[in-house]
């Protein structure tokens, strides 16, 4: 007796989780005006879903508190991720998207970059494509410097524009606090701050080989003295208030403190899961922030949902 043959499914489910940058070394601007990186991402337990429907055309919907600030319009990332695919083998972009987003929108978090990444994964499984894992990450390296990233999960280095990614040994667990923040920041336009700032002229970026060792040895207290992004300047000079959240956050116990990538979202390191709930509520009740959430560290990568 032979077994039936598998039924294409008719939706596929992806789930993709947000980053934080806990060194984020930028150097000068390039000839193309992108910046050399040494960014050290670690991929945190905020989701985003994205699920992929056969349909005879390409259509975008999203659901969720933010859901009105994203685009639904052919600028979408996940869409671009979407026709970008198709063409790579020569179909067309037929499929319903719906973005089920709960990373925040334009908040240092690379949301769209998540979306775009969960995208591939989701219209690949459905159009049965199995698109090597070298290939889909070219293509999202093409979409975006933080598009790879989603995808692999994690803890990576990410060299050049931040798109060349090497794996990092994670040894523990890692507690977070991200305080979201009202209205987005440009993430161009924080790197023309950080231009401005120093003049063009910063230094070459380099990986610090501490923070390195406070990850693979799962140090929460060694990996706070260690933190640290080049663009909270140019984050905070945009936006003066983050100031005040970050001392709130610090105020009320967290190890360390730090704007997450472009802002304006800021991130609180805390010694364990229960201090991150502590500090979640101050950080609610002290009126500098939109919302507080807890989320843990490493994540897993874009994985296809049961
Ligand atoms: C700030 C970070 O989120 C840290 O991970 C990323 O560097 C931003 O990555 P992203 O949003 O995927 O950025 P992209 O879509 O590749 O580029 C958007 C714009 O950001 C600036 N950009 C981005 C990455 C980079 N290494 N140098 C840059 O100067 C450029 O002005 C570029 O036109
Ligand atoms: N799927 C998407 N989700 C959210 N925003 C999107 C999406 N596609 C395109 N965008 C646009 O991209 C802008 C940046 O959104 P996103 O949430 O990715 O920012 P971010 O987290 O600051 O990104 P990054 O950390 O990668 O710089 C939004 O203001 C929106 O106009």
């Amino acid at each position: 007796m032979t077994s039936a043959p598998a039924t294409p499914a008719d939706h596929v489910t992806v789930r993709v989780p947000a980053k934080v940058n806990v060194q984020l070394a930028v150097g000068p601007p390039r000839p193309d005006g992108f910046h050399d990186l040494a960014n050290v991402f670690l991929a945190v337990g905020l989701y985003d879903e994205v699920t992929a429907t056969r349909a005879g055309g390409l259509e975008l919907t999203c659901s969720g508190p933010d859901a009105s600030l994203v685009p639904l319009d052919g600028s979408n990332l996940a869409a671009r991720a979407a026709v970008r695919l198709a063409a790579h083998h020569n179909l067309r972009p037929d499929v319903r998207l719906h973005i089920s987003k709960d990373i925040p929108v334009a908040g240092g978090m690379a949301g769209g970059s998540a979306d775009a990444a969960g995208a591939l994964l989701a219209c690949d499984a459905l159009w049965g494509t199995a698109t090597p894992r070298e290939e889909l990450l070219a293509i999202c390296a093409e979409l975006g410097s933080d598009v790879p990233f989603p995808l692999v999960g994690g803890a990576a280095l990410g060299e050049g524009r931040g798109e060349r990614l090497t794996p990092l040994p994670v040894g523990g667990a890692f507690h977070w606090v991200f305080a979201t923040a009202d209205g987005g920041l440009s993430t161009p336009a924080v790197y023309r701050e950080f231009d401005r700032l120093t003049g063009g002229r910063a230094p070459e970026p380099a990986p610090s080989a501490e923070l390195l060792a406070a990850l693979d040895a799962g140090d929460a207290t060694a990996l706070a003295a260690a933190l640290s992004n080049d663009l909270q300047p140019a984050a905070l000079s945009l936006r003066p208030s983050l100031r005040e959240t970050l001392d709130a956050g610090t105020g009320a116990g967290a190890l360390a403190a730090l704007v997450s990538g472009s802002g304006p979202t800021c991130a609180f390191l805390a010694a364990d899961a229960d201090a991150a709930e502590l500090i979640a509520k101050a950080l609610a009740a002290s009126g500098t922030c939109r919302t507080a959430r807890v989320a843990a560290s490493p994540a897993r990568g874009a994985e296809v949902l049961p």
